[in-house]
This record gives structure tokens, sequence and C-alpha cells, in this order.
């Protein structure tokens, strides 16, 4: 026992830890930098490169540690380069760890939701701040455990550095059980200290896994104040705005229908006057022979459409007429083959000289154009709170300031009633909530145009009528242009100026939104309302019963 004390503090051991954790640490920091780049390669479309990197990691995984740490250590030098055995052992680890760590990123990378990286484009983010801000956060919290893993793997690794002659804890333990003989008591040190370095990186994985963890409670500490995508703390202010449950999903209000009937009656009144002084308004987006296919399949079709400042279009059209693809079109989340989409008089994505920009000029022109985009599947950043789902590409994309973008974030939820739900997770909110979150966060830069791409469609029924109202608000109070794509029949009569019916990618019919959904002229139209229940009777039926 008192032998295995002796070796286990002898400064001789001890000093091998230290050209033990260089060369780790060499191997690490090595393989983080050269896995980026590997990874980039690989998710890159330019095909040469993601070979390239594969190539690489066909090479660098399928042959031994111990032959790179040879290779770096006695062949560099006959090509003129000469490293110290340490800086050696370090790039062979680091060459050997790269591909590992490339996989990590890659699938961390992969993983996270498409839909939100979507509605980080329709937002106007470049693919730099969508990388920072939205990718890497979600991506670095899912690849904690297996970089624990791989680090605590090259730290063991690390011993083959013994073979060319890097003097740490392996080989010092070797040559000192050597001279004593005494390997028991020198190997059972040697291990315990193995022991306690990689004890050292799995407490440090769980330090950061517990920083990282989205539903502990709000970190005070200096760690994760430091994390860019820290959530952050909510002022006891905001929370107390309200008290009681503002949420009609919660406080079902009978409001609702009052106020839907009270926008209905408005409608009617004015629907002759706002259609003559729509007429007048300037377009707001033009789309002139949009055609589209996917392979084989035509899904848009020398389509045109104007939509003037203020107006409210209904899309309506069977599954699969290519009301999504069209909206994605007008953001330009989507290309097209032909045909000219204008919006606010530009023609968004492209150059004066008619070429297509890069996605970050294109990301940039979206932000100064103004085009918010909702969708059906909400698409909210899950790593964010509600408040920071709507702040942050405030400050990320215009550049707004904290405190001016927080308040305007919580402006906006207390508009959609969920003042009382600022510092919640996606995750922790209703379908309902979240839908009405991101219409708040499409709002908040004051969009020439919002897109909602049938946002109710992924609801259940008793969570609908509560963001049809927010909706319902946004065209009778603001008078915003919108072009919805929707099933809700009643809710196109009493809120849309206009209904456009889609079928097979192409405008079959257009018109005032009663008069199509009540006297539909093309007998397409005619089949799709009868098929939804929606003839002139059925259009008067609540809401919620109104489903595809
Ligand atoms: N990425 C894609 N690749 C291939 N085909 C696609 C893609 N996206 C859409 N499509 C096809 O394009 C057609 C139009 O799709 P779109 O989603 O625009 O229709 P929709 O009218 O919005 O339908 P729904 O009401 O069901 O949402 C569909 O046939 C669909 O399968």
């Amino acid at each position: 026992m008192d032998l295995f004390l002796h070796y286990l503090t002898l400064p001789y051991l001890l000093k091998g830890i230290g050209f033990t954790l260089a060369v780790t640490g060499l191997g690490l920091a090595g393989g983080l930098v050269v896995g980026m780049v590997l990874a980039s390669m690989q998710l890159s479309r330019f095909a040469p490169l993601a070979t390239a990197a594969r190539g690489y990691s066909i090479i660098f995984r399928g042959t031994p540690l111990i032959l790179q740490m040879v290779f770096a250590y006695n062949a560099l030098p006959l090509i003129g380069i000469k490293l110290t055995a340490i800086a050696a052992g370090g790039l062979a680890l680091a060459l050997n760890e790269a591909p590992f760590i490339a996989e990590m990123l890659r699938s961390g990378v992969l993983g996270v939701d498409r839909g939100q990286v979507t509605a980080g484009q329709a937002l106007g983010m470049t693919p730099g701040v969508l990388m920072r801000r939205v990718i890497a956060p979600q991506a670095i919290r899912t690849m904690v455990p297996a970089l624990g893993s791989e680090s605590i793997s090259a730290l063991k690794n690390s011993s083959l550095a013994s073979v060319i002659s890097v003097q740490e804890l392996t080989l010092r333990s070797t040559q000192l059980a050597s001279s004593t003989f005494d390997f028991f008591s020198v190997f059972l040190a040697s291990g315990l200290i193995y022991l306690a370095l990689t004890g050292g990186i799995s407490l440090i994985q769980l330090l950061v896994e517990d920083g990282l963890d989205l539903d502990r409670q709000v970190s005070k500490s200096r760690f994760a104040r430091l994390l860019p995508w820290r959530r952050g703390r909510v002022k006891q202010a905001a929370t107390k705005v309200r008290a009681a449950p503002e949420d009609p999903s919660e406080t079902p209000s009978p409001d609702t229908a009052g106020h839907a009937m009270e926008v209905s009656a408005k409608a009617a009144i004015s629907a002759g006057e706002r259609s003559i002084s729509l007429a007048s308004h300037e377009e707001a987006v033009r789309v002139t022979g949009l055609s589209k296919r996917y392979d084989e399949q035509s899904v848009l079709d020398g389509l045109n459409l104007i939509v003037r400042t203020g107006e409210v279009v209904a899309l309506l059209g069977p599954s699969g007429s290519g009301k999504s693809t069209l909206l994605r079109c007008i953001s330009h989340l989507d290309g097209w083959d032909l045909g000219q989409i204008h919006v606010g008089g530009k023609r968004l994505g492209y150059l004066p000289s008619g070429q297509l920009m890069t996605q970050h000029d294109l990301a940039n022109e979206r932000a100064s154009v103004g085009v918010g985009m909702v969708f059906q599947q909400f698409n909210l950043f899950s790593h964010l709170t509600a408040l920071e789902n709507i702040a942050g590409p405030l400050r990320w994309v215009h550049g707004m300031s904290q405190e001016d973008a927080d308040r305007r974030a919580r402006e906006l939820l207390e508009r959609v009633g969920l003042s009382h739900r600022v510092d919640a997770l996606p995750r922790h909110m209703s379908g309902g909530q979240q839908q009405r979150v991101a219409i708040a966060r499409a709002l908040a830069p004051n969009p020439s145009v919002l897109l909602l791409d049938e946002p109710t469609s992924a609801l259940d029924p008793e969570l609908i009528n509560e963001v049809l109202d927010v909706i319902r608000r946004l065209a009778v109070e603001d008078g915003l242009t919108m072009i919805i794509s929707t099933h809700q029949l009643r809710f196109a009569e009493e809120v849309a100026d206009r209904v456009v019916f889609l079928s097979g990618g192409s405008v079959v019919e257009e018109g005032p939104a009663h008069e199509v959904l009540t006297q539909p002229r093309h007998p397409l139209t005619a089949k799709f309302l009868s098929v939804m229940g929606a003839n002139t009777e059925s259009t008067h039926q609540p809401i919620h019963e109104v489903k595809a």
C-alpha cells in the first residue's frame, strides 16, 4: 500500500500526466479544427469537396493510429517536416480524431429540424447567422455526450505516443516498473491516475450538459451567461404583466365567437367599398407566368396573381394543387423554372442584371423587403423561449438593441394573448400557443406581406379558433397584406377580400370571397366546395366544424 501511494505521488509519474495531457489536448483541438473543415466539406453541395472529405475519412479511419504516429515522427522529416515527439504525436492524434469528430458534427447539424432552418431563412437570417444562432446551438447540445466519449478515447489513445518516445504516463509507468520490478503497484497507480483523468473529462461533460440543459431553471452561472444562445432571464415585471391567464385556449372566451361575428358584420358592410378602395392600392405581390416542376411533375403551371397592399387573399384548392409551393416561391424559399415574382415592386432574390443572388444577399433582401411567413408546423426555434424566438431575429437580422427587441417581443406576445408565457420553451406550449408565437415572430419586423401556409392544419380542432382569431384581428385591425393558404372556408369568407382557387398549379377561379364560396363559377371549385361541405349552407357552420 505504501509503495502504491508512493508511486501515486511520484513526480516522475506525475510529469508523465503533463505529456499525456499535451498530446491529448493537441489531438482534440486539432481534431476539432480539421473535423469542422471535413464536416463542412461533407455538407457542401460541391461534390468534389464531399468526395475528398470521404476519401480522407477512409484513409485515416482505416489505418492504425500507431502507424500514423510513427509516420508523423519518422517519415515526415524525410520531406523536410521535422516535429518534436509531442507535436508528431499530437498531429497524428488530431488527424485520426478528425473524421470521427466530423461525423459527430455532421450528424449534429443534420439532426436540426429542417423546418427551423427554413423559418430562419424566411426571417432573413444569412447562412452565417443561421449557423451561429439556430443550427450550432442545437447541434452542439446533441453532440456533447459523443464528444465526451471521444475525448476519453483520445486520452487513452495518447498512450500510443510512447512508441515515438513521448514521455507520457504509460511509457513512464513501463520504464518505472522495468527498473523496480514492482509491476503491480506501479501499474495500479498509473491506472488510478488514468481513471482520475477520464473521470475529470466525464465531470466536465456532465457540467457542460447541465449548463446546456434547456429544462433547467435559468442559470445565473458565468459559464451559462457566456453562451450566445443561453436562455435569457425574464424580468419579473414582464411575467407580472398579467397574473391571470390571458390565453384563450386556457380561458375559452365567449369573445372569440362574438369577435368573429363582429368581423363578419364589418366585412359585410364594407366589402363593396373595400374592394373599390383596394383596387387603387399599390401592388404588394405580382406573380406572372410562374411555372415549377419537380422532376416530371408540374407543380405550378403559368400561375398569375396580383395582391394589393392591405388585401387579404385566401388560397384554396385541393391537396397538392400548389398552394404551399406558391407561398414558398413568393418568399423565395424555393426556386422556380419560369415566370417572375415581384414583392413591393422588387424581383426578390434577383440582381438588376437578372442573375440570382447569393444566399447571403437573398437573406438580406428578404429582410429588407419584408416578407413574413408562418408555417403549418410552427417551426419555432426549439432552444429559444417565446420571447427569444421573437426578439432574437430582430437583433440578429435587423440590428435592434436587446432592450428594444425585448420590448417589441413583449408587446407582440401581449397582442397574441401570451404575455404570461414569455419564458416558455416551444415544447412547453400547446400547438395553438406555438402558432401564435410564430405569428408574433413573423410580425415583429413589420413585414410588408405576411404569408400563412395552412396555419391551423397541424392543430387540434379545439385550438384552431385561438389562432384564427389572432389572424382575423391582423386583417381587420392592422390592415395587413396577407396571403393565407387555408382549408377553413368560413374563416376565408369572413376574413379574405378575395378567394383564389388553385387546381393543378394554376388559378382556376378567383373573386370576392363570399361570391366564390357561395356561387362558384368553375366546376372544379364547386366540386371542391361540395366535398368540403362548403356550399351555401355549410359555410355558416362554426369554423372548427369545417375541416379538410
Ligand atoms: N420538395 C418536393 N419534392 C418533390 N415534390 C414536391 C416537393 N414539394 C412539394 N412537392 C409536390 O408538389 C405538389 C404541390 O405541393 P404543395 O405542398 O404546394 O401542395 P398544397 O396545395 O399546398 O397541398 P396541401 O394542401 O396538402 O398542403 C405536391 O404534389 C407535392 O407532392
